[in-house]
Formats: C-alpha cells, structure tokens, sequence
C-alpha cells in the first residue's frame, strides 16, 4: 500500500489520524514515514472458527493444534466436535462432573459407562473443590493425570489449565496452539469477568471462550487482524468491545457499521449488535479489543 498524499498521517497502528497528529510539516512527514513502515510490517493475525466444523480426512486446513479446556458449566451441544478437533483435553476442576454428567446425555443411545471411556480427559487440574469424588477416581482410574493446585486460592481453574498448556507446549508449536475453552460465558458475572481476564493474562496464546451462543477472543494491537467468518454456523451478530482500556482509533471493513478510525471505550461507544456483510472482516486498533461473534442454532 503507499500513501501518496500529505493529508494523512499514520499512527503505529497504521490508523490514520488527520491533523490531529501534529502541527509541524517537517516532523508530520517523519512521522508518517516511520509510521508508514510500520504499518507495512505489522504482522497479520487470521482468525477462523474452524473448530466449529467437522474435520474431513481431506482437509486442507492449516495445520493447528487445538487443546480443550471444560469448564464446570453445562456442556456446549457441540462438546463432543471441540473435543475430537483436541489434541489435549482438560477439565477445570468441576468441569470433571460435567464430562462424566452430561457427555452420555448427548448420546442418549449408548451405554454411558463407554461414552464416559471414550471421553477420557488427560489432565484434571484446580483446587478441587468442585469435583466429585467419585468422579475423580472414575478418571485417575483409567489414567487421567489429576492435579491438585488448592494451595493457590488467587487464580482461577481455568488460569491454572491455561498455564498448564502453556508450559507444555514448545515454543515452536505455540503459533499453532488454539484454546478452546467450553463453558466460559454465561453463568455466574464474576466466573465470566474472570473467564475474560485469562485472555489478557495470556495475551500471547491464543484461547476461545466459547458457550453455546457465542464465542469471544481478544484481538492484541500489536496486529492487523483479518476474520474468516464460517457462516454456516456463526454470526450474523458481533461486537468489538474495547475492555480494560478505551481504544483511541479502531478501523474495521466487513460489518454493517464499521469503525473509522473511531474512538470506542465504556461509557462512550461500543460496538454491540454490529452484523457481519460477507466472509471476512478486518480490524485495526491502537488497543486490546474483544471480538465476539453469535453462534447459530442448528
Ligand atoms: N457459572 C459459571 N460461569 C462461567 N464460568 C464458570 C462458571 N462456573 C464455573 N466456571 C468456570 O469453571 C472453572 C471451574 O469451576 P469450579 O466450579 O470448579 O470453580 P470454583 O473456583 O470452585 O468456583 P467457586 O467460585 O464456586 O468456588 C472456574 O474456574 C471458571 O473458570
Ligand atoms: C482479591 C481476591 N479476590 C478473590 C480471591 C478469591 N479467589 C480468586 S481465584 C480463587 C480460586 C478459585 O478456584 C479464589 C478463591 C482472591 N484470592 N483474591
């Protein structure tokens, strides 16, 4: 992309902002060549919801790795998708009963001592103070690492899952790791600010907080960001929701109402209720946003 005229300055995040960014000619020009690279070497960021797809033995997807986190709320009727799609299986604490509870009702035809078996979680993590003991040796029984963190009562379960992840995973598989939380929205407010929370603690992985309806995931300003979207099984609703800090220009293409180098924060605008128009939509912004998108009911 080049800019050709002197109108326009660049701000780091490749936003332009009129000529509110400075008086002086001389230094506008330095600032818009600087400005100007690193906009062009600011790193794309592709988004996708492909875990909301079967995968097929001819897939031609990019390679991912997904790891799966159960939190301890009612299961998403797609439970049993996330969960092929994983590679790693966790509960958080409680999420345990959930697995053991609810997975056999989405199989009303099995026996569900076998369902129960072929969805074994590999890791129980928390501080334990949720799962069921029967639950717990029904798991260790058939191999399932159990850890018991209860000496940390300043992080969450699924801080804790997220942790685990992390430092399982080498450094060069990190860019291919997804987090795919079940459970994490809906419920009790203070678990979802806390679900929230994990995505600006690990801002550097990227995790999915997913529940029936929608999904949320932060979108880092240290990337332009370009969102796939899947229409057979999500939108048409979306928001882009400036937490933790207002955002001084956010510029998006693809949505019903886009943003043009607008200024979004609580208290000021929003976007709540946006509609996506067609397959991809892309964002820019000098801050962290959410994006969350609706999933539909099939
Ligand atoms: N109602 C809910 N809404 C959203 N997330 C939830 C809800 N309940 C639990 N979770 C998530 O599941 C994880 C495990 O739940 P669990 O009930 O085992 O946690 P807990 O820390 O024992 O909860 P509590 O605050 O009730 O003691 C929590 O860390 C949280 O991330
Ligand atoms: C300021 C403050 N507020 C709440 C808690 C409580 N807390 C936060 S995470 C957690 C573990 C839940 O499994 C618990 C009990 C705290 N420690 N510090």
């Amino acid at each position: 992309m080049t800019l050709t005229d002197g109108e326009l300055t660049v701000n780091a995040n490749g936003n332009a902002c009129g000529e509110r960014c400075g008086r002086d000619p001389k230094r506008n020009k330095e600032t818009r060549s600087r400005s100007h690279i690193i906009m062009l070497v600011m790193e794309l960021m592709t988004h996708s919801s492909s875990f909301l797809l079967p995968s097929t033995p001819t897939d031609s997807r990019p390679s991912l790795t997904y790891a799966l986190v159960v939190l301890n709320q009612r299961l998403p009727r797609f439970a049993p998708l996330l969960w092929q799609h994983a590679k790693l299986r966790l509960c958080a604490d409680g999420g345990a009963n959930r697995v053991y509870d609810e997975l056999p009702q989405l199989f009303p035809h099995e026996d569900p001592s076998d369902i129960r078996r072929r969805y074994k979680p590999d890791l129980i993590k928390g501080d334990m103070d949720s799962i069921r003991k029967e639950v717990m040796d029904f798991y260790a029984s058939l191999g399932t690492k159990v850890v018991d963190e209860s000496h940390d009562q300043d992080t969450t379960d699924l801080h804790k899952c997220v942790a685990y992840i992390r430092d399982c995973t080498p450094n060069l598989e990190k860019s291919n790791l997804r987090i795919l939380v079940a459970g994490a929205l809906g419920g009790r407010f203070d678990h979802e600010a806390g679900n929230i929370n994990v995505l600006y603690r690990f801002s550097d992985i990227r995790i999915i907080l997913l529940s029936d309806d929608c999904h949320i995931q932060l979108l880092p300003k240290t990337h332009r960001h370009d969102i796939y979207i899947q229409s057979s099984v999500e939108g048409p609703h979306c928001g882009l929701i400036p937490i933790g800090m207002p955002s001084g220009s956010t510029s998006t293409t693809g949505l019903e109402w886009d943003l043009d180098n607008t200024e979004t924060r609580f208290g000021g605008l929003v976007s709540t209720s946006n509609i996506v128009k067609g397959e991809k939509v892309t964002v820019r912004s000098d801050s962290d946003l959410l994006w969350t998108i609706s999933i539909k009911n099939q």
